[in-house]
């Protein structure tokens, strides 16, 4: 549904020619939400600007449900504009108009009759769940409520493919969930090829069937969230997927946790589990090799496929030399192991 094929653009700056994105390809199928991550400036906004071209690529191809973009007039690229909808961070509603009217809007442009804007408008907020919103203005809604309406005034035109820019950067995270569902659910009951772009890796967890990641204009890893996850090459994924799964400690433990050890006090583990972890019953291996207890302080456990992945913090009832050697079975078990302090 999306084919963008070894796409570079250059802005000029300051008399310098500066390459936002180099050689970049990546292809969405049909039906699939697929998901580019990367930190700030990485190009994110530029690539996905590439494919309606709000940004024109200085070389490369971009190929939309067949369609060779550039290649269209600029009567035919209004018309392919139509297909693909676009949501935005901050919603970019028109604050003048109700709730109703912004959602009217795309089919007033497009000459639709009233009955018919009624209709249409009716059916978008019973599917974004606004019906008893449609005559507040955007200026009374919450954060999530007004991206409910940018999605319901962007499926308006029955669109091919979605294109979400940081759609839910200005969330909560529970309004991020929300979102995150209504997403997915229009993906799959409407067939709605769904591209986005994101600096939070729950985000592509959440939903996404693929991933690439960007820094530096390049897209560095790409594949199915399952083995991104599982297997991740690159340091960037890596702290991308740590951050997804990062746990807190708990406060009592936190005002109790020193650098030091003392006595009375137990070492406070960090063990990582990754797709190349040996998927063994390390816990219970300890007590009974080492004659060693471990208590579970908190842990984040998530499958990818049949993958193990997660993070777990555990304090061990050891002194500090039997220590080393519970750290070294787990690291033959391919778990990165990390002293945190001593509870
Ligand atoms: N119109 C422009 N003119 C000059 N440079 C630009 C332009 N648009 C983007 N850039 C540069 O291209 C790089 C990538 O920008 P882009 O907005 O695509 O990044 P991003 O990953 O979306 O970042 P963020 O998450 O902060 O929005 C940045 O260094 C930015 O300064």
């Amino acid at each position: 549904m999306i084919e963008l094929k070894n796409i570079t653009k250059t802005f000029r700056k300051k008399n310098r020619d500066f390459t936002a994105l180099a050689d970049v390809s990546l292809s969405v199928e049909k039906g699939k939400i697929f998901g580019v991550i990367g930190a700030s400036g990485a190009g994110k906004s530029t690539l996905i600007r590439c494919v309606n071209l709000l940004e024109k690529p200085t070389s490369g191809m971009v190929v939309v449900d067949g369609q060779d973009m550039l290649s269209l007039s600029a009567g035919q690229l209004a018309e392919a504009r139509r297909q693909i909808g676009m949501i935005f961070q901050h919603f970019n509603l028109l604050s003048s108009r109700t709730v109703f009217d912004n959602i009217a809007l795309p089919l007033e442009l497009s000459n639709t009759p009233k009955a018919e804007i009624n209709k249409r408008v009716t059916d978008l907020l019973t599917l974004v769940g606004l019906q008893d919103k449609q005559h507040d203005y955007p200026s009374s809604l919450s954060g999530g409520q007004k991206q409910r309406v940018a999605i319901a005034r962007t499926l308006a035109n029955n669109p091919k493919v979605l294109l979400c820019d940081e759609a839910t950067s200005a969330l909560d995270p529970e309004t991020t969930g929300s979102i995150l569902k209504l997403l997915k659910d229009i993906n799959r009951r409407m067939d709605i090829t769904i591209l986005l772009i994101t600096h939070e890796m729950h985000v592509v967890k959440s939903i996404c069937d693929e991933v690439a990641v960007i820094s530096n204009g390049k897209l560095i890893e790409q594949g199915t969230v399952a083995d991104i996850f599982s297997h991740p090459k690159t340091d960037l994924t890596k702290n991308f997927i740590a951050s997804a799964l990062d746990i807190e400690l708990p406060e009592d433990f936190k005002e109790r946790l020193t650098d030091a050890p003392a006595p009375g006090k137990h070492p406070l583990l960090k063990l990582e589990f990754s797709g190349h972890s040996v998927n063994d019953p390390v816990l219970s291996e300890t007590a009974r090799v080492f004659g060693i207890d471990c208590n579970i302080i908190s842990a984040r456990m998530e499958y990818a496929g049949s993958v193990k992945f997660g993070v777990m913090l555990i304090e061990v009832y050891s002194n500090t030399d039997d220590v080393e050697k519970v750290i070294t079975f787990f690291e033959s078990k391919l778990i990165k192991t990390q002293i945190l302090g001593y509870v």
